[in-house]
């Protein structure tokens, strides 16, 4: 039996879509999750626990290629599991600016202004809230307000007001907000936030968990279904009548449509992949939020907290631009990973400032090494290298403006000494060098099938999110980002989500 629409991926814009178009019980649709249900699994969906997710079972565990100025061996974590990384994140839930959008709509992104988004962001069913009053640590109330105090970064009780009201802000600390149920610490993510209602409810709505999509079928152009691994390791086919719609993520996504022979002819002939449609643009500009650490160890720290993580400071240092080009969470774990592999001490108590860079000039790529498709693709971010070095130097002045907050009451009462880089570290060129060694990323890739004017050859998917020169295929999630907003783009996704069902509601 064919359905109306096959979704590939049940992740965070899958789940939307899969919700939206389902509401019409005349539509059928059919939602291929490579993982499994959420459902019911603590582990997931106690938000508490998302540290625990990284790297294990649940993880599909992407590594980078040799990274010449930065850390070669960052691991991106993408999540296999209903909800997609909604439900291994850490759910800190930011609107886009209004200027992120500009930006879109001068890559070409018609329509996908900031008036049309905000409007599509009110819609978002998930719980998003600030940190409520009883998981306010304390520690992390006076680092705000020292962070205040050394920065003269104004205190900001709701950051979403401020962008969906204010029209954005320059700077501004305060807790974050956070999709989560604060009487229970439960993730409100996508999947149950838009699945978890109407699974069994909605019989047009077929889920598929553990369920890998292999391949895309093309028949004269046209995207006809999907050829899919079962469980059982059995191959079968689940068709589409009117569109497949891919939501497998910034990696994945690409992936897929190369291993389908969709991509730049050159690269897929080279290993072995028969062409059905070259388009150079699959898995070029890839972008993400690289950021980097600063540890302190503590005295035992108040547990009082919704994920270890709850605070946020945004710094502007260029005034040609209202954005902040500066941001920094603050960790209350030791988040040792990449400062142990330099040597460093892990102490049993620690606080992190991890600043990062909101608009990396970085233009990353992904590609296929091998026609097999159980092997990883290559993903080099090509970190560091934007060549007036303004990304490195984001990550100097996080470094420097952070210390200036250690040093500030009463935050600094709090902290008994510098662990990374090490107060012996103060030079531009020492903290550089320790900043790209020890650099991470906040996991948010995305970019690689590019959203661009119609008439734009190196686009993947035109305003409309349809692959170009196809029909019957779009791509809905993160890979369509023409540029990363400049907070965490997970409210972006969702967004995205919500506007593509319309999108697909008009073109039927
Ligand atoms: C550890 C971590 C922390 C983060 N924290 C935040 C945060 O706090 N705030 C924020 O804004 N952003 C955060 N992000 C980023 C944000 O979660 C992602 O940008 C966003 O969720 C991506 O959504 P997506 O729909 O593009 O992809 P995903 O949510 O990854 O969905 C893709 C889905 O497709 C499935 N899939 C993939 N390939 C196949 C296939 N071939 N067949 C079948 N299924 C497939 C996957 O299993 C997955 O469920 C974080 C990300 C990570 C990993």
């Amino acid at each position: 039996m064919p359905y109306d629409y096959v979704i590939v991926g049940g992740g965070t814009a899958g789940s939307v879509v899969a919700n939206r178009l389902t509401e019409d019980p005349d539509t059928t649709v059919c939602l291929i999750e490579g993982g499994p249900s959420d459902v019911g699994d603590e582990r997931v969906l106690k938000l508490r626990n998302w540290l625990n997710v990284l790297g294990g079972e649940l993880d599909y565990d992407y590594p980078t290629v040799e990274q010449p100025y930065g850390n070669s061996h960052i691991r991106h974590a993408r999540a296999r599991v209903l909800g997609g990384c909604s439900s291994h994140n850490t759910l800190i839930s930011f609107r886009p600016f209004a200027e992120d959008l500009a930006d879109w709509e001068a890559a070409g992104a018609a329509g996908w202004d900031n008036a049309t988004v905000q409007a599509y962001c009110d819609r978002i069913k998930c719980n998003i809230v600030p940190v409520a009053r009883q998981d306010r640590n304390p520690v992390v109330k006076d680092w705000i307000e020292a962070s205040a105090a050394a920065t003269g970064a104004p205190v900001i009780d709701d950051f979403n007001a401020a962008t969906s009201h204010g029209g954005g802000f320059s700077d501004g600390v305060g807790f974050l907000p956070v999709a989560y149920d604060p009487y229970t610490g439960y993730r409100s993510s996508a999947s149950v936030a838009y699945l978890h209602p109407i699974l069994g409810v909605r019989e047009n709505l077929t889920l598929m968990t553990e369920t890998w999509a292999a391949k895309l079928l093309l028949e004269d152009g046209r995207a006809t279904g999907v050829e899919v691994v079962a469980p059982s390791g059995e191959r079968r086919t689940v068709r589409a009548d009117r569109e497949v719609v891919l939501c497998a993520g910034a990696v994945d996504t690409p992936r897929l449509l190369l291993h389908s022979g969709v991509g730049p002819a050159r690269d897929l002939r080279d290993v072995g992949v028969e062409v059905r449609h070259d388009l150079p643009g699959v898995g070029e500009n890839l972008l993400d939020h690289p950021e980097s650490i600063i540890m302190w160890e503590t005295d035992p720290l108040p547990d009082t907290t919704v994920m270890d993580s709850d605070g946020a400071l945004f710094v502007r240092r260029d005034t040609g631009d209202p954005r902040p080009d500066l941001m920094f969470h603050i960790y209350m774990v030791p988040f040792a990973e990449n400062t142990e592999r330099l040597g460093y001490p892990v102490p049993e108590h620690a606080i992190c400032m991890t600043p990062n860079i909101p608009r990396s000039r970085a233009r990353g790529k992904l590609w296929l090494t091998s026609a097999d498709p159980s092997v990883k693709p290559a993903l080099d971010f090509r970190y560091f290298t934007d060549r007036d070095d303004h990304d490195a130097r984001t990550i100097v002045d996080g470094l420097k403006i952070a210390r200036e907050i250690a040093a500030t009451e009463p935050f600094k009462s709090a902290l008994k000494r510098e662990i990374a880089p090490g107060p012996g570290v103060t030079t531009d060129a020492g903290l550089s060098e320790f900043g790209r060694r020890a650099a991470h990323t906040v996991y948010h890739p995305a970019g690689t099938c590019r959203m661009g004017a119609e008439d734009d050859e190196t686009a993947v998917v035109d305003p409309r999110l349809r692959v170009r020169g196809l029909s019957g295929l779009r791509v809905v999630d993160a890979s369509v980002f023409p540029t990363l907003p400049t907070p965490n783009p997970m409210v972006t996704v969702l967004a995205t989500g919500e506007r593509a069902a319309d999108l697909i509601r008009d073109d039927r």
